[in-house]
């Protein structure tokens, strides 16, 4: 574990792609001062770069599949450390995307305090995201590439909750509702943790 990390408090923010994970984060942030480390921005950021690596995480990316989970931890990490000493807290949203890379994260940086699941319908997510993918730029956000990122959400990402459920830090959101009665929601959770 890394010292400047230790008493870091740290919430992961998990759910379906275009669940409003990446909404609530911002209101989050803009309310408590919490740093947001998006692993999917991460991710984007290293393909804007136009490096080798960005080019092999544009590939993976654009299937709707998972990149390998050592590179993804290293750039949380890294941009952990880069925050510790100004920070107030750490939404890691978009993670974990399977149980694996929450143990992993667990043995590489500390454990979390909260689990915030934000939940939509399928149809809700794949509206969301058809829609955003009119002006969002990104590459995955096209029907046959959204199709695959729901079907490895289900089989990946579903059973991450389970796990942290046995640990009673999951709170469930339901982000079918207007973005300001989910932050309501989101507040108590977040409120609760001090
Ligand atoms: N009605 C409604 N729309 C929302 C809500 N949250 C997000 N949206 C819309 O749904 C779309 C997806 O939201 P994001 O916050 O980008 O979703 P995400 O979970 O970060 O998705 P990924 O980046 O794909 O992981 C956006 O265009 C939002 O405007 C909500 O609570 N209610
Ligand atoms: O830990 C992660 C996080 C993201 N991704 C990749 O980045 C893409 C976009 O992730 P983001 O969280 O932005 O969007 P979502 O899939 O939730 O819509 C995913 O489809 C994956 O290909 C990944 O491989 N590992
Ligand atoms: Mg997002």
């Amino acid at each position: 574990m890394t010292d400047k990390l230790k008493d870091a408090k740290i919430v992961f923010v998990v759910g379906g792609p275009g669940s409003g994970k990446g909404t609530q984060c911002e209101k989050i942030v803009a309310k408590y001062g919490y740093t947001h480390l998006s692993s999917g921005d991460l991710l984007r950021a290293e393909v804007a770069s136009g490096s080798e690596r960005g080019k092999q995480l544009q590939a993976i990316m654009q299937k709707g599949e998972l990149v390998p989970l050592d590179t993804v931890l290293d750039m949380i990490k890294e941009a952990m450390i880069a925050k510790a000493d100004v920070s107030k807290g750490y939404l890691i949203d978009g993670y974990p995307r399977e149980v694996k890379q929450g143990e992993e994260f667990e043995k590489k940086i500390g454990a979390p305090a909260l689990l915030l699941y934000v939940d939509a319908k399928a149809e809700t997510m794949v509206k969301r995201l058809v829609k955003r993918g009119e002006t969002s730029g990104r590459a995955d956000d096209n029907e046959e590439t959204i199709k695959k990122r729901l079907d490895l959400y289900y089989k990946a990402t579903e059973p991450v909750i389970a796990y942290y459920e046995k640990r009673s830090i999951v709170r469930k959101i339901n982000s079918e509702l207007p973005v300001d009665e989910v932050f309501a929601i989101v507040e108590k959770a977040i409120d609760e943790l001090k």
